[in-house]
């Protein structure tokens, strides 16, 4: 049987199944409908009144997503009126050509947007991509991805299009510049921004792409390189709830956990709150770790010594050894932690939130930036503070 509807049967075996059905189902890591399915449930999406959860849980099995799955009630309407429903792909609906507009389309190839959107092919719907370096296309088109020049071509082209961008400047352009995501907007079509930006960026964008009868979404995200090759991020999502239903297969693949957090912008500031603790703490354990070497201790005793602590986490597990090395490969670039700092503290300021950690972490964020350290990794501000006179 074609693995995709062998998948779509299980799904619909499992959702639709009564009476209610209970065990556990393993299911290959990219079978999303059926993980669609599963989230569902777990956040009661489709859930009337009678919806209730046992346990659920997850967790990697020699490759396998398993799924205990505690059904006590399903959701009985038709499968297309579900939520999880992806767009039409040539191999779901048994034709050879795309169908023009129901793909998914992908804009920003940067470290994140490339890993997110390979996860986004195994889905098995025609992807089109875009990047303004258009190189970064390639290694996406080989996966079977078609690339296209504007944004506006990657929307005309696709029924929801995700945007992984630099900044809020960047955002803005892509989707409201000539030839952006604006321009090929019509009803029916979704656009979903998961860039790091701010409230006010969000909502400019919102009303532009609803203003043309299209839906909105801002899904930024927690979790940097290594967690979006993984499909393993923390997707903090707001603005229009259908849209964030439709979307559900495609924040299967990418993420672990989807955050619905209401209107539109409480995703922004959700991430401008979570990355503004972040750049702090990067700033104090740098700190630490200069004041101990000069005071002649070993910075590999620091590490040990706070992994059995309190304050263990696993930021300073993963940044810690390779500060020590001296090593700063860009997984999250510093010039983007700094972009979060400085709109954390504008949105501080906006609701009179006196910030004085993380305004002199800004500080030191800038310094790193002067001394040419924007694209090496965030933790390389760590430089900033060792090599202060
Ligand atoms: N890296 C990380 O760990 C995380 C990053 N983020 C956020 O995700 C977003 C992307 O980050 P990341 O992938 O790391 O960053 P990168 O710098 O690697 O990628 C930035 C992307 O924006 C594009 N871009 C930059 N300037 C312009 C422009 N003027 N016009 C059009 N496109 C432009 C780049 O295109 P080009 O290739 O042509 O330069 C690239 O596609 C940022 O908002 C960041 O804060 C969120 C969570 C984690
Ligand atoms: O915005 C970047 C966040 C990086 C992370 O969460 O590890």
């Amino acid at each position: 049987m074609n693995p995709v509807l062998l998948r779509s049967s299980l799904r619909h075996a499992i959702c639709l199944s009564s009476p209610p059905l209970r065990g556990i189902v393993d299911t290959p890591l990219v079978s999303p409908p059926l993980a669609s399915c599963w989230r569902s449930h777990r956040d009661g999406w489709n859930a009337g009144p009678e919806l209730r959860w046992g346990t659920t849980s997850t967790s990697s099995l020699k490759g396998l997503r398993k799924f205990k799955v505690f059904c006590s009630s399903v959701d009985s309407r038709p499968v297309g009126e579900q939520r999880d429903e992806a767009p039409v792909s040539s191999s779901q609906s048994g034709k050879e050509e795309q169908i023009e507009g129901e793909g998914y389309g992908f804009l920003g190839l940067g470290i994140m947007g490339v890993a997110m959107a390979k996860n986004l092919l195994k889905l098995g719907v025609p992807l089109t991509v875009w990047n303004r370096s258009s190189d970064k296309c390639a290694p996406l088109v080989e996966l079977g991805a078609t690339a296209a020049k504007t944004p506006a071509e990657v929307v005309s082209k696709s029924k929801i299009t995700f945007a992984m961008l630099a900044d809020p400047a960047v955002a803005l352009t892509v989707a409201v510049g000539p030839g952006g995501v604006v321009d090929a907007i019509t009803p029916g079509k979704s656009y979903v921004d998961m860039s790091t930006v701010d409230a006010e960026t969000s909502v400019t964008i919102s009303k532009a792409i609803t203003s043309k009868g299209g839906r909105f979404l801002e899904g930024p995200v927690s979790g940097s390189k290594k967690p979006a090759e993984d499909g393993q991020l923390v997707i903090l999502a707001a603005g229009d709830e259908s849209l964030y239903h439709d979307v559900a297969a495609p924040f299967d693949v990418m993420g672990k956990k989807a955050f619905y957090l209401g209107e539109i912008g409480n995703g922004a500031k959700m991430k401008l709150v979570v990355n503004m603790v972040m750049g702090s703490m990067m700033t104090a354990f740098s700190e630490g770790l200069s004041l101990a070497e000069k005071a002649g201790l070993k910075q590999t005793d620091v590490l040990d010594v706070l992994e059995l602590g309190a304050i263990a986490n696993p930021m300073f597990k993963l940044k810690g050894p390779s500060v020590i090395k001296g090593s700063f490969p860009p997984a999250f670039p510093l010039k983007h932690q700094q972009k979060d700092m400085r709109l954390a503290l504008a949105l501080g300021d906006e609701v009179a939130q006196p910030m004085p950690v993380a305004a002199a972490a800004n500080e030191v964020f800038k310094k790193a930036r002067n001394l040419g350290l924007g694209d090496n990794d965030f933790s390389a501000v760590y430089k900033a503070i060792a090599e202060s006179s």
